[in-house]
């Protein structure tokens, strides 16, 4: 009889809006939450008991029924309640995922109004996937979607070249990416002291784009290290951080034949093929344990 591999189950892409109000002002969460659970289900793959199965439109309530009673604080302690709650108050579960999306909003700043009208932030989406087994935790942060872009001190030269290549080298280019990034924290144990999530995106997210502007870049690949490092130099809540980077290729435009010179200034940005440069950047001594296909995070 064939066997039964690993499984999950739960309720993907929650969408749950948290208002919080406070007099006139109101706070927005904004999240997209997925649950994922895993256990003891031999059963109802083999026979279809469903003794077992906590059904995923519960999971889904859960979500719900607990953005009103503990609020969002962040993504990361939003996503340990309801991992905790799964592990804890289900015997057949002894696992929980849940991963989370999530979209900024920013206040619309009007003199006279109430302080209630937002405007989406068009720039990254927060991650964060939060996993429990019942004794230890895994918490992974990070974002998708930051586009970022040097228009100088990027240069790519000294490469190999066999008898395909045709690409120039470059003195002066434009260095452009889309930031996909995810770092691990190091608290593992409901006893430590647990980080303070919104202040690390914070501290993160700053030092990443001031590696990105203030590297002098040889490489996509030295940036990605650089944005790496001073995260881990900075962030000792963290040690491991993985960034997949697309490199948005801006090739010059030849302008010759309008008799034009283009002194680096007109750019055919091309959004396919692109160079994708993928790595993960270590505290020394720590294992790498973030999956090497960011996609599957
Ligand atoms: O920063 C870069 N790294 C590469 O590995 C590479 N390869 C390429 O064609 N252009 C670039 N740029």
């Amino acid at each position: 009889m064939p066997v039964l591999g690993p499984n999950q189950y739960g309720k993907a892409e929650n969408r749950v809006v948290r208002i919080t109000r406070d007099g006139a002002t109101h706070h927005i969460k904004d999240l997209n939450v997925s649950v994922s659970l895993s256990g003891d289900m031999d059963e109802v793959h083999y026979s279809g008991s469903n003794a077992n199965v906590l059904p995923t439109d519960t999971t889904k309530n859960t979500v719900y029924a607990f953005a009103k009673e503990k609020g969002i604080e962040s993504a990361e302690q939003f996503g340990i309640h309801l991992a905790r709650h799964f592990v804890t108050s289900q015997e057949p579960i002894h696992r929980a995922r849940i991963r989370i999306e999530e979209y900024a909003w920013e206040r619309i700043e009007h003199a006279g109004e109430g302080e209630h009208s937002f405007v989406r932030k068009g720039q990254e989406t927060r991650l964060a996937q939060i996993t429990y087994d019942g004794s230890s935790w895994e918490v992974v942060s990070g974002l998708k979607d930051l586009t970022v872009m040097n228009s100088t001190n990027s240069e790519f030269w000294g490469y190999v070249k066999d008898k395909y290549t045709t690409l120039p080298e470059a003195y002066d280019r434009i260095l452009a990416t889309e930031v996909s990034g995810r770092w691990r924290f190091n608290w593992t144990d409901d006893e430590q002291a647990m980080p303070d999530w919104e202040a690390s995106y914070a501290q993160v997210r700053k030092h990443m784009l001031a590696a990105f502007t203030e590297t002098y870049s040889l490489s996509l690949q030295q940036t990605l290290y650089a944005m790496g490092a001073r995260i881990i130099d900075n962030s000792g809540e963290i040690d491991e951080v993985r960034f997949s980077l697309p490199n948005k290729h801006h090739f010059l435009v030849d302008l010759a034949s309008f008799g034009l010179k283009n002194d680096n200034e007109v750019y055919f940005a091309a959004d396919r093929p692109y160079g994708l440069i993928e790595a993960t950047v270590l505290r020394d001594g720590c294992e790498a344990k973030i999956p090497g296909d960011l996609t599957n995070l």
